[in-house]
């Protein structure tokens, strides 16, 4: 799931080149071109954060969750729904509700900005919520937030051709790329030292 996000959040920026340099000077800021970006410099990366989760938002790795089964009657949002139903919760259809969304097919990291760590109610949910949400969710946040920093900080990425990194959606329970991305990268000049020393 880790990976998939990564190349949801790669391909955004490939094709959003003014958030992936707003993103650049975040981490230029904070950590500065003489070392490699650190998991401890993560809590200080609010954009690098809202990036995330809009990707998450637009490209949930788990667009219809795990289907769950209803242990007990119980009435949801006015819907009676008998003991031993399966139960999915469309996530898709909910991150992109314009209802709860302004422009919700638009790339825009920037409205998460004061949002970090405040889930919002049910509105976003990419890794389920609560009891039944992934219990590594700390975790996952940090390996992309790192991943997706150190080429962030380290490389110019360019699209292959002149047309737009193509974000058609593969089939399946997870929601992959339908074909991967590829891209140019060559290192920053400023990070072609310290890269050599590596
Ligand atoms: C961006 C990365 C990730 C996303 C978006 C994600 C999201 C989710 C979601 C939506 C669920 C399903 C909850 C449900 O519907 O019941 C789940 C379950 C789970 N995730 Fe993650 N996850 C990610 C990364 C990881 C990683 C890195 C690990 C482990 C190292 C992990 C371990 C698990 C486990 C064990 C469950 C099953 C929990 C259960 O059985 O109730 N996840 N995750």
């Amino acid at each position: 799931m880790s990976a998939v996000t990564m190349e949801w959040a790669m391909s955004l920026l490939s094709n959003n080149s003014e958030v992936l340099k707003k993103a650049q000077v975040e981490i230029d800021d904070v950590v500065g071109k003489n070392r490699l970006v650190e998991e401890s410099d993560l809590s200080r990366l609010p954009y690098l954060h809202c990036v995330i989760n809009e990707t998450l938002r637009m490209y949930p790795a788990s667009p219809l969750l795990f289907p769950h089964e209803s242990s007990k009657d119980c009435v949801v949002g006015g819907f009676r729904i008998p003991c031993g139903s399966t139960l999915l919760v469309n996530l898709w259809a909910i991150h992109y509700d314009p209802k709860i969304w302004k422009e919700p097919k638009k790339f825009k990291p920037e409205r998460f900005q004061g949002l970090e760590g405040n889930r919002d109610g049910f509105k976003f949910m990419p890794f389920r919520s609560r009891r039944r949400g992934c219990p590594d969710e700390g975790l996952a946040t940090h390996v992309v937030g790192l991943t997706l920093a150190s080429p962030i900080q380290c490389f110019e990425w360019e699209r292959v051709g002149e047309e737009m990194v193509d974000m058609v959606e593969g089939i399946g329970l997870t929601m992959t790329k339908a074909h991967p991305l590829q891209v140019r990268s060559h290192p920053r000049q400023a990070m072609v030292e310290l890269l050599s020393q590596t």
